[in-house]
């Protein structure tokens, strides 16, 4: 076993130490292990690109969900049949992955499942938006939550956690204008306020917002916000936050396989809880899978 780690340094907060203790773990077992801590953002694809070749049998994010889907998305251009197994170590401030597919937090039960090596397989969603093709390893979305997403203070994030998102929540709502998006689900045409684009079956955390979906299998679970304005907002964040997200009036959800999102402004998207530019967006799914430690 060959093992590197990429590791983003200012994901969540005081996190080093969870780092060592993980890697005391491995090293006792006698697992070989590399630790290439990330310099900027967009720094990990390349560093998974980089190690193609050296035989590495397993390449750990450790970090947040933004982490994961940049080392994802580096290991998706390594030939398959040499791809190493994805292991995530969260680091992160949300985690949301990590708690859709029941990775161990504590990073001595994480080393243990990793040295086990029970795997899954992961199916990963290619999102166009502003110009890119991003991998989305649990959501995306267009709207509201992807106009949070691109306001975000990262300072205020790494402050006080995921409650800035509440915060910015509260500061957009009253300015955010809800355009109607023009969505196509597989050819059919629906009017939306908001589209969340569901690989897992959470959101923002451990709220479910799509019950039916997973990561462990093709296709998307598709929640579309039929109302828009402040009041309506609201009332959907709170319904998540009770866990009642699936339940809430005013919202429908449609399994697809290819969904197209334009507007006649443009729109903010988000991908995985990070900006990913604005619309026109499609999503499709990946042409291949990734191993995962589970
Ligand atoms: N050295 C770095 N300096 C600045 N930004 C970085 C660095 N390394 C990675 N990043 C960026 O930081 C972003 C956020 O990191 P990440 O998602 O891992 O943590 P988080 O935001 O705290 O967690 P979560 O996404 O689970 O809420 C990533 O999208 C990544 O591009």
């Amino acid at each position: 076993m060959r093992v590197l780690v990429v590791y983003n340094p200012t994901a969540g907060r005081r996190r080093l130490d969870r780092l060592r203790r993980f890697l005391d773990v491995l090293r006792s077992h006698g697992v070989e292990v590399l630790v290439s801590p990330t310099r900027h953002a967009g720094h990990a694809p390349e560093l998974v690109r980089a190690a193609a070749g050296e035989g590495f049998t397993h390449v750990i994010a450790a970090g947040g969900d933004g982490t994961i889907g940049e080392v994802a998305a580096g290991l998706m251009d390594w030939p398959f049949v040499e791809r190493p197994i994805l292991g995530i170590l969260p680091l992160g401030t949300a985690n949301v992955l990590a708690h859709e597919i029941g990775v161990a937090f504590r990073p001595d039960r994480n080393a243990a499942s990793l040295l086990a090596g029970r795997v899954a397989m992961l199916h990963p969603g290619l999102l166009q938006a502003g110009g890119q093709t991003r991998l989305f390893l649990q959501m995306a979305g267009v709207g509201f939550d992807a106009q949070v997403v691109h306001r975000l203070s990262l300072p205020l994030k790494r402050r006080i956690g995921r409650s800035a998102y509440a915060v910015q929540s509260c500061r957009e709502v009253g300015r955010y204008p809800f355009p109607v998006l023009d969505v196509t689900l597989d050819g059919q045409r629906h009017a939306a306020f908001g589209v969340i684009v569901s690989k897992g079956r959470y959101y923002g955390g451990r709220y479910t917002i799509a019950p039916d979906a997973t990561p462990h299998a093709p296709g998307f679970s598709v929640t579309l916000l039929d109302r828009g304005g402040a009041v309506f907002a609201t009332k959907a964040a709170l319904a998540l936050l009770a866990d009642r997200g699936g339940a809430l009036g005013g919202t429908r959800r449609i399994r697809a396989q290819r969904i197209e999102v334009a507007s006649s402004m443009p729109v903010p998207v988000q991908c995985d809880g990070d900006p990913a530019g604005h619309t026109p967006a499609v999503m499709t799914a990946a042409m291949e899978s990734l191993r995962v430690i589970v």
